[in-house]
């Protein structure tokens, strides 16, 4: 069976609109839901809903064999949208520190800045490791969005999800410095007229 070559892009493009629309609904519920406990429950589940087709855009592009350069370059900047709208919104609602969200945004931004400005050369796919960081950014922000603090308590809750952020920061910069390492392989490759590492991902 064929699937719409645009499907998978398709899936990555939505998560934009749900991002914007999951920031809103997290703010308006509040700090843990106080304000609107309904809300915080709806912009959780949304979340999890956007943050699982990042799965599922790929699964489909791999499996009918239409991997694109738009899906590979607006697949990750898609999630950095869904995903920063997690961290930002946790952090102006106070339940995860700015810090940890800087470095992460830094990390993200910086990444994607690069990915743009070499565009015209070559598209630089994800490589496995920031798709796991990717992966375990999506747990980490789904457990801290749902409001679990009503069924384990405020303490084991807020503990869990620290120790969660730590590990998300740990990954986020290792995948981060992996991209580096492969761009600096890659020039020295490049200057010695072998193939950039890039490439083989
Ligand atoms: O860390 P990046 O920029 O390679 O992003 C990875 C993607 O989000 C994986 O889907």
């Amino acid at each position: 069976m064929a699937i719409p070559r645009q499907l998978p892009n398709a899936i990555t493009v939505i998560r934009i609109p749900l991002a914007i629309v999951f920031f809103v609904l997290l703010l308006l519920g509040g700090r843990y839901g106080e304000t609107d406990i309904a809300l915080r429950w709806v912009a959780a589940a949304l979340f999890v809903l956007a943050i699982s087709t990042d799965w599922v855009d790929g699964y489909l592009a791999r499996k009918y064999d239409i991997v694109s350069d738009f899906g590979k370059l607006w697949d990750p900047i898609a999630d950095k949208l869904l995903t920063g709208a997690g961290f930002i919104g946790l952090a102006i609602l106070d339940e995860v520190w700015w810090w940890v969200v800087i470095v992460i945004l830094i990390r993200e931004w910086g990444i994607t800045a690069h990915r743009l400005v070499v565009a015209k050369e070559h598209v630089v796919a994800a490589a496995w490791m920031g798709k796991i960081k990717t992966a375990v950014q999506g747990v980490a922000l789904a457990w801290a969005l749902l409001p679990l603090h009503l069924l384990i308590g405020l303490d084991a809750w807020t503990l869990v999800t620290a120790v969660l952020m730590g590990i998300v920061l740990v990954l986020t910069l290792a995948s981060g410095a992996d991209y580096v390492r492969a761009q600096v392989r890659g020039s020295r490759a490049h200057a010695s007229g072998s193939q950039a590492p890039h490439d083989e991902r």
